[in-house]
């Protein structure tokens, strides 16, 4: 509908409402509340599968095999994480609670991979004795703890080692991880003249009995939208492991790329298609293969937001409406604050990255000439905006209801207790039927941690 970024499942009902998978969100808000995070659980199915199958297919084309982990960072709950693997896929944690999650959800432990950069022992131990299929290092040290906790539990450790390729990509340089100067990974780069840290790590996994070195993982960011990206950087990886086949003999049999598929979050914007990516990356790792004659390893990749993100919407009450006359440079002009019932709360995004949402009002329509807007939340903070820039009805009121589109990755599981707000529940809609995936937190829950 209208092009803008809903799921699939989303309509303009006959009453002027939006329904999400044939369930009115007036019904919603009336049973559940609001803020609510909804979720089409069929539009993340379709996702998954769409991204399963063009990868299987792409990379099955040259040759190789593909894994796709879902990343459960974008959100992760059980029935989540059910459904990733009813798909076919596998899933990807990043801390002790998401592998909780998986494990909760009965993923086999062979199906999950631990990130991390600096996992606790605990987490590791958690990792090993759940038989984890892979645990990606992400530094010297680390490769040590694993393989001392791994040698006393008398296993064997699978291990990928996350390198940065220093490839720039991804939405902003909060999301963008395979340059240089930040946290993750160990550098591919020989600059100075020495081996590099990412060969360094490599070689020390292979000397630790302990260990069993998978294969190579890397990441470059997040809410990419232009491909080349990925290929940059699988090029850098092969070329890392033919290198490590010629000093250590050992040619690793897999390279992870990660994730980062960006999305449409507004109307007019175009999604990564995973057919035509997975196309690009298969047939460009094939030449590079090709060129150093090595063989092609399995690959992997890590998709979260392309997953969840467009599966999801927030769904809000309107409270307080406020026009405010803003001096511009082309003289004065009238914004109308919306504020509604949630906030930086439950999407932390736009105030950490200036990232843009669509909203609409959704519990009618309204013919009223559309005036320019902002919609924010409810917090003590004048950042705390939801979406910066949107056309909403000039009749705009209390009591309306608005959504957010394309707020399933990175909104609940981001989400905070700001200023004491509960965080709102995760409901699940499929084929006319609405479901609590995660309760919406009480004042009880809250106080319930204060201990006086
Ligand atoms: C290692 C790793 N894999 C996968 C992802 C998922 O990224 P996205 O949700 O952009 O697909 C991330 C987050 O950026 C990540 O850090
Ligand atoms: N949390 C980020 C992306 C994930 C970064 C994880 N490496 C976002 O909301 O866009």
């Amino acid at each position: 509908m209208t092009g803008a970024p809903w799921s699939s499942g989303v309509e303009r009902g006959a009453a002027g409402a939006l329904t999400v998978a044939g369930v009115d969100v007036r019904d919603l808000a009336a049973e559940h509340g609001t803020p609510a995070y909804v979720l089409d659980e069929a539009d993340f199915r379709r996702r998954a599968r769409a991204y399963r199958t063009a990868f299987e297919a792409a990379f099955g084309a040259v040759g190789t095999g593909v894994d796709v982990y879902y990343a459960g960072k974008a959100l992760l709950t059980v029935a989540v994480a059910r459904w990733a693997r009813e798909e076919g896929l596998r899933v990807d944690t990043a801390s002790g609670g998401e592998l909780a999650v998986a494990l909760r959800a009965q993923v086999p432990g062979a199906e999950i991979g631990l990130h991390g950069n600096n996992k606790s022992d605990a987490e590791i131990l958690r990792a090993l004795d759940a038989g984890v299929g892979r645990i990606i290092v992400d530094s010297l040290v680390e490769i040590e703890r694993v393989a001392q906790l791994a040698a006393g539990r008398g296993v064997v450790a699978p291990v990928m080692v996350r390198v940065t390729t220093g490839v720039h990509a991804g939405g902003h340089e909060y999301i963008a991880t395979a340059h240089e100067d930040q946290k993750f990974g160990l550098s591919v780069n020989t600059s100075s003249g020495e081996t590099s840290p990412a060969m360094t790590a490599l070689l020390a996994v292979l000397e630790r009995p302990e260990l069993r070195l998978l294969g190579i993982h890397s990441h470059i960011g997040s809410q990419i939208l232009d491909p080349d990206g990925f290929e940059a950087a699988a090029s850098v990886v092969l070329r890392l492991r033919a290198d490590l086949a010629e000093r250590s003999g050992v040619l690793v049999d897999e390279v992870d790329l990660g994730g980062g598929y960006g999305i449409a979050y507004l109307p007019g914007d175009v999604a990564l298609d995973p057919e035509r990516v997975a196309k690009d990356i298969a047939q460009s790792v094939a030449g590079v293969c090709q060129e150093l004659g090595t063989s092609l390893p399995r690959f992997s990749i890590e998709p979260g937001r392309a997953i969840v993100g467009p599966a999801g919407l927030t769904l809000y009450t309107v409270g307080t409406v406020k026009p405010v006359t803003v001096a511009g440079e082309s003289g004065d002009f009238v914004r109308l604050y919306v504020s509604v019932d949630g906030g930086m709360s439950d999407n932390i995004r736009p105030a950490l990255y200036g990232a843009a949402y669509h909203a609409e009002v959704v519990g009618r329509t309204s013919a009223a000439e559309p005036v320019l807007a902002r919609v924010v939340g409810k917090h003590c903070e004048s950042g705390d905006i939801v979406v910066h820039e949107v056309q909403l009805p000039g009749d705009v009121r209390a009591g309306d209801l608005l959504a957010v589109a394309a707020t399933g990755a990175y909104g609940r599981s981001m989400a905070s207790n700001y200023n004491m707000l509960p965080r709102p529940p995760v409901l699940a809609v499929t084929d006319g039927a609405a479901r609590v995936l995660v309760r919406r937190e009480t004042e009880d829950d809250l106080l319930g941690l204060d201990q006086g």
